[in-house]
C-alpha cells in the first residue's frame, strides 16, 4: 500500500520512488552491532551478536556492520561469531584509516570493511593530526590494499557534513577511481539541515555508488535520510530503534516503513520489524519509549473516545497503516479519554453485554479512574461492571499463602492456591524472588496450562526503598486477553495477586470441568 502521501512523484520534488533516474533499489546497512554499541553501557557477547545478526538476515538486511575489530580480541571474537553464520547479508567491520585495522577485520573473516577517514578539517588536523593532501594519498593506498585483499570496499568520510565539499569530492573521486565499491556521506555529529545533505550527497553521487550516515542529534535522522536518497544516495546507515552515538542514530525501521508507505520502496521484511526492536531492547538494555514509531507500547494503541470510535467503525481510520504491517497487533485501552463505544467494545470482548444506563455510569467510573492518572486494566474495568451491575463475583482461582526467600543463595518461593475449593501447592526457584514466585504459580495453575503471560510491567508508585509499587500483567488464553494490575510495597506479592487475578478473571467463565485437577 502506497498512501502516504498518494504522490510518487518524489520527494523535494526530485522523483524519489518514481521513474525519474532517483534510486528506486534502496539497500540497508545495519550497524546496530557497531554504532548502536557505542551507546554508553551497551555491550553484546558473541553469542547475543551472533543471534541479533541472524534475526538482521532473517529480515533481509543487506549489509550487516558487525562490530570495529581493532577494539580488541573479544569483539574480534563477537565479528568471527558472526562471519562464522554464513548469512546472506554482506557482513564488514569498522576500520580506521590505518592498515593494522583493516588486518584485523580480515582476521575476522569479514566480507568487507568500512573504511573511515576524517574528512572535515577539524577531524584531519585537530584529531589525527595529518594533511588534506596525505589523507586523500594514504586513503587511496588502504583502499587499494583492501581491494588487492578481496574487500567489498566502502570508504567513509568522517564528519562528512562539517567538511569542505570541494575537498570531500576531490577525497571520494580519488578513493572510487581507486577501486572502492562505495562512498558514505556521514553526518557524524547530526548537525545538517536537509539543504546541506541534499547539496552535499548530490556531488557525491554524480561520482558513484554513495551511502548515507545520519545522526539524530537535531531530531533530523530521518528526514536526512529522505534528502540524502532524493539527492542520490541508495544504501542507508542505520539502527534498530534508533540506538547510537549521543541521541542515536537513525532508526531503520522508521527508514523502511517511510519508504515503503510513502514511496512503495521495498527494503527490509517489515514484518520482522518488531521481534527485532524487542530482541534489541532486552539484549542492550535501551528500553523503547512507548511512543516511539512503529515499534513502541502506544504505536498502535487508542484510548480517546473519539479514536477508538472512528477505528471501531474502520481500522484505519486514526492509523497510516495496519500494525500487521510491521509484525504488530492494534490495542485499544481504556482512560480518562475513553468513551462509550471503546468501553462497550472491551466489555463485549469479555462476553459481558449491558444497556445504555448501565454503560453510562461504567464511563463515568472508567473516566473517574483515569483522571487519577491510572490505567484503567481489564480487571478494573470487570469490577466497576460487576459493581455498576450489582452482580457478586465468585473467585475460581484464589491466593492463600505466599513465602519468597532471596539473598545469597538460589531464590525460592512457595505458593498455596485455592482452585475451585481445592487447595494446590508448589516451589520453585528463579532468577530472582519475583521469577521464583511466577514460576511456583505458573506450576500450581499449570491444569490450566494453556495461560500465558503476554506482558509484565512495574511502576513504582512512590519514591524510596518502602515504595508502593504497581505490577500490571496481561494474560492470555487462547483468543482471551485481560490486564490485570495490583499495587503493593511488596513487588514479590504484587506480581503474584495480579497474575492469581488474571487467572482467575481468564477461566471466569469457564466449564467447571476445564481447571478441574486430574
Ligand atoms: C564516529 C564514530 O563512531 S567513530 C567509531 C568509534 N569507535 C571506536 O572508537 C571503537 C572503539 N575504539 C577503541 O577501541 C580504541 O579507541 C582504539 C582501539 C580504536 C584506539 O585506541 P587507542 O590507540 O588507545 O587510541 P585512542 O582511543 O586514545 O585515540 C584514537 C586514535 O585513533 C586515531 N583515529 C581516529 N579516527 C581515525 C581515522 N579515521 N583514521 C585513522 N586514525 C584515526 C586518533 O587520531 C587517535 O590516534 P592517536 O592516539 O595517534 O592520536
Ligand atoms: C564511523 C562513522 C560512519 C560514524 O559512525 C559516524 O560518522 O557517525
Amino acid at each position: 500500500m502506497t498512501d502516504g502521501s498518494g504522490d510518487r512523484a518524489g520527494l523535494f520534488g526530485t522523483g524519489l520512488g518514481s521513474s525519474s533516474g532517483r534510486p528506486e533499489d534502496v539497500q540497508l546497512l545495519d550497524t546496530t552491532l557497531r554504532d548502536g554499541e557505542q551507546a554508553p553501557g551497551v555491550s553484546l557477547t558473541p553469542e547475543e551478536k551472533a543471534r541479533i545478526a541472524r534475526a538482521l538476515d532473517d529480515a533481509r538486511i543487506d549489509v550487516i556492520e558487525a562490530g570495529s575489530a581493532v577494539t580488541g580480541p573479544g569483539e574480534r571474537e563477537t565479528i568471527s561469531r558472526v562471519t562464522d553464520l554464513d548469512v546472506d547479508a554482506t557482513v564488514t567491520s569498522f576500520a580506521r584509516g590505518v592498515q593494522n585495522d583493516i588486518d584485523l577485520a580480515m582476521d575476522c573473516g569479514v566480507d568487507g570493511v568500512n573504511l573511515v577517514v576524517p574528512a572535515s578539517d577539524q577531524h584531519i588536523e585537530d584529531k589525527v593530526g595529518t594533511t588534506h593532501a596525505e589523507n586523500v594519498d594514504r586513503t587511496v593506498e588502504l583502499v587499494e590494499y583492501a581491494k588487492d585483499h578481496g574487500l567489498w570496499v566502502e570508504v567513509i568520510g568522517e564528519d562528512g557534513s562539517r567538511a569542505d565539499l570541494d575537498y570531500l569530492e576531490e577525497l571520494m573521486r580519488a578513493v572510487l577511481e581507486a577501486g572502492a565499491d562505495r562512498v558514505c556521506y556521514a553526518d557524524t555529529v547530526g548537525h545538517a539541515t536537509p539543504d546541506r545533505t541534499i547539496e552535499a550527497v548530490s556531488r557525491l553521487a554524480e561520482l558513484g555508488p554513495t551511502s548515507t550516515h545520519t545522526h539524530d542529534d537535531l531530531g533530523l535522522a530521518v528526514t536526512n535520510v529522505m534528502a540524502s536518497l532524493a539527492a542520490g544516495a541508495d544504501l542507508v546507515h542505520g539502527t534498530i530503534n534508533g540506538i547510537g552515538e549521543r541521541a542515536g542514530n537513525v532508526a531503520l525501521e522508521e527508514v523502511a516503513i517511510a519508504l515503503d508507505h510513502g514511496y512503495g520502496i521495498e527494503t527490509m521484511d517489515l514484518t520482522k520489524v518488531y521481534d527485532l526492536a524487542q530482541l534489541i531492547a532486552s539484549k542492550t538494555g535501551i528500553p523503547l519509549a512507548p511512543n516511539k514509531a512503529v515499534v513502541g507500547e502506544n504505536a498502535f494503541t487508542h484510548e480517546s473516545g473519539i479514536h477508538t470510535d472512528g477505528t471501531l467503525k474502520d481500522e484505519s481510520m486514526y492509523e497510516p497503516y495496519p500494525p500487521e504491517k510491521v509484525g504488530r497487533e492494534r490495542r485499544l485501552a481504556l482512560g480518562k479519554h475513553a468513551g462509550r463505544a471503546g468501553v462497550e467494545a472491551t466489555l463485549n470482548e469479555h462476553g459481558i453485554d449491558v444497556d445504555e444506563e448501565d454503560l453510562r455510569a461504567i464511563v463515568a467510573r472508567v473516566k473517574e479512574i483515569g483522571e487519577r492518572g491510572k490505567r484503567v486494566t481489564d480487571a478494573d474495568l470487570l469490577t466497576i461492571t460487576e459493581d455498576v451491575q450489582d452482580r457478586e463475583r465468585e473467585r475460581r482461582v484464589e491466593l492463600l499463602d505466599l513465602t519468597a526467600v532471596s539473598g545469597s543463595s538460589v531464590p525460592t518461593a512457595s505458593i498455596r492456591l485455592e482452585v475451585d475449593g481445592e487447595v494446590r501447592e508448589e516451589a520453585a526457584t528463579g532468577t530472582g524472588p519475583v521469577d521464583a514466585a511466577m514460576k511456583a504459580a505458573e506450576a500450581a495453575l499449570s491444569h490450566t496450562a494453556d495461560a500465558q503471560l503476554e506482558s509484565y510491567h512495574v511502576d513504582a508508585i512512590t519514591g524510596g526503598h518502602d515504595a508502593v509499587v504497581t505490577v500490571e500483567v496481561e494474560m492470555s488464553r487462547g483468543d482471551d486477553h485481560v490486564t490485570v494490575s495490583a499495587s503493593e510495597a511488596d513487588i514479590t506479592r504484587a506480581s503474584i495477586e495480579a497474575m492469581v487475578d488474571a487467572m482467575d478473571r481468564l477461566v471466569a467463565n469457564e466449564d467447571d470441568t476445564v481447571i478441574a485437577d486430574d
